[in-house]
């Protein structure tokens, strides 16, 4: 089996629903992933190992999602130097708003690259984390540019019904 190349954590299964598009990019793209439950809050023993892990385990990217108080994120990059992408999952009772202010909100010198709530800011981590891969490997570049091209013409051909 390939090495791992992202690791896709998330706090809860109940994440997994906005997660999952990540990991479907990542299968799309051919990247060599693991998809895991990793908590802050209810597992922070594991969260601190995985973390201390990702370096030696060659990870070029964590994309983290977590909801409600959304530290998890944020407590993986303050463990590694390995960029950590954090995804917003929309919370039942401030609609993501919350886990979003909790991501993107970090002290100087502890970045956590945020995207947007729900299934398309999964998304675009996954994207953001082939692009970074792409850097050094021009077929997958190749790969990130037809994907690109055919959202566009997917855009073109966008039709509009008649106004009501
Ligand atoms: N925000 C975190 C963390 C963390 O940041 O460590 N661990 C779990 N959670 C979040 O709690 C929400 C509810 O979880 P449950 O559905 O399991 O009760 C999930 O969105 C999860 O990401």
């Amino acid at each position: 089996m390939a090495d791992v190349q992202v690791g896709v954590v998330m706090g809860s299964s109940s994440d997994w629903d906005t997660m999952q598009h990540a990991v479907q990019i990542l299968e799309q793209f051919g990247v060599a992933f693991e998809a895991r439950v990793v908590s802050a809050h209810r597992m922070p023993d594991d969260m601190f190992a995985y973390a201390e892990a990702a370096t030696a385990r060659g990870l070029t990217a964590i994309i983290a999602g977590a909801g409600g108080a959304a530290h998890l994120p944020g407590m993986l990059a303050a463990k590694t130097p390995v960029p950590v992408l954090g995804v917003p999952v929309a919370s039942k009772h401030l609609q993501g708003v919350d886990s979003l202010h909790s991501i993107v909100q970090m002290p100087k010198g502890v970045p956590v690259a945020t995207f947007a709530i729900g299934a398309a800011g999964a998304a675009n981590a996954a994207l953001f984390a082939v692009a970074m891969l792409a850097n050094g490997n021009p077929a997958l570049r190749e790969q990130l540019i037809a994907f690109r091209a055919a959202q566009t013409e997917a855009a073109r051909g966008m039709t509009l019904p008649p106004a009501a």
